[in-house]
């Protein structure tokens, strides 16, 4: 009797074993399945939206906070040649969102772009970088052969403010001498959150001056959009808290007189360029207008001014006017500071 009790306890024992390995594999298929999901769905989502999944479960929370961290660990969407972090020791955010480009492409409102996929951006195939293809500005090569500088029919001595390069159909590549802002960035930087200016862009190494830092990229807008837009963003400054990163670039003739006008706006999809911070002394960049061999608009690309220091912020000067009434206060710092950050109706 005794030992018929025992084996019945036994073999109870067995089926309660049986069903909550049965229970602990399926909860762990579902919590697979969960994050084969949010692993997919998560990285195209913006921070506010991350924020409110994550207080869902301890999974989404897990998942959140690993994308959060990958996001501020590359600016650049690993985009670049190195990934560019954001630091923050000043307030609790903990990146910028916005689309990553490398360089200048058109207007378009329906670009997506993910951002953070728990799987290592670094070593994922081509296929599944974040793109952003098929509206980089058309191109017409020079068709050149050569990567000797001074042989290039594209190089034509580098004036102070107008550099032209080799494009992508010369026949030279990308290792050509006539390629210096083709490349990426190539120099260590870091995007820091720097009191009553919110971000700023710093050397994350000594950068010689002369050497390229960066392109300024972003959407390339037709004249009356970027008024349109300039319009839509002073609105929201006055609202709050919000940055532009809208800028005009005129190209002068000899007279003085403008001849071609360049708007590029970062503020929704930029790059690195996008965290430069204005300075009244000029700063530490120079901004040169960079005309690629064919291609139809030039590119406003920056160079150190100066010897720069790792841990030293970049910054140049957005200008001149101060056109507008209530201008933004400035922090520059700089002795020369005029307080207010300059303006103009654009
Ligand atoms: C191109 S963004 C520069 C990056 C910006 N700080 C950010 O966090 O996105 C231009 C905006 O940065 C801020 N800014 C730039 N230079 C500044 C300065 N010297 N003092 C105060 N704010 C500045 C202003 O809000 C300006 O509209």
């Amino acid at each position: 009797m005794e030992k018929k009790r025992r084996w019945k306890t036994k073999q109870r024992l067995e089926e309660e074993e049986e069903e909550e390995e049965k229970r602990v594999g399926s909860a762990s298929a579902v919590a697979k399945a969960l994050f084969q999901c949010a692993n997919l769905i998560l990285p195209w989502l913006q921070p506010s939206d991350i924020a409110s999944i994550s207080s869902t479960c301890k999974t989404l929370n897990l998942i959140s906070r690993s994308i959060t961290s990958l996001r501020s660990s590359d600016a650049s969407r690993s985009f670049e040649n190195f990934p560019i972090p954001f630091v923050n020791s000043v307030d609790h955010h903990p990146y910028a969102y916005f689309l990553y480009t490398p360089s200048q492409l058109i207007a378009s409102p329906s670009l997506r772009q993910p951002w953070g996929p728990i799987s290592n951006p670094r070593t994922r195939p081509d296929s599944l970088r974040p793109n952003l293809s098929d509206l980089v500005l058309s191109q017409f090569g020079c068709h050149c052969e050569c990567c000797v500088e001074a042989e290039c029919p594209c190089w034509n001595g580098e004036s102070v403010e107008l550099i032209t390069e080799c494009g992508p159909s010369c026949g030279c590549g990308l290792q050509c001498g006539n390629r210096l802002t083709r490349r990426g960035v190539s120099i260590r930087l870091k995007i820091v959150r720097v009191w009553r200016k919110d971000w700023g862009l710093f050397a994350d190494e000594p950068i010689p001056i002369g050497q390229f830092v960066c392109e300024y990229a972003g959407e390339v807008l037709t004249t009356p959009e970027a008024r349109r837009r300039q319009i839509m963003y002073d609105k929201l400054v006055l609202e709050g808290h919000f940055s532009s990163a809208l800028l005009v670039v005129r190209e002068h003739l000899p007279s003085g007189k403008a001849c071609l006008r360049i708007n590029i706006d970062a503020t929704r999809i930029g790059n690195v360029a996008r965290f430069i911070n204005h300075s009244c002394d000029g700063g530490n960049l120079l901004t040169k207008v960079v005309r690629i061999a064919g291609a139809l608009l030039p590119r406003l690309c920056f160079f150190a001014s100066k010897n720069i220091e790792k841990d030293e912020e970049l910054s140049f000067s957005y200008g001149d006017t101060r056109l507008k009434p209530n201008g933004l206060p400035c922090f520059c710092g700089s002795s020369c500071c005029s307080g207010t950050l300059p303006s103009e109706n654009t």
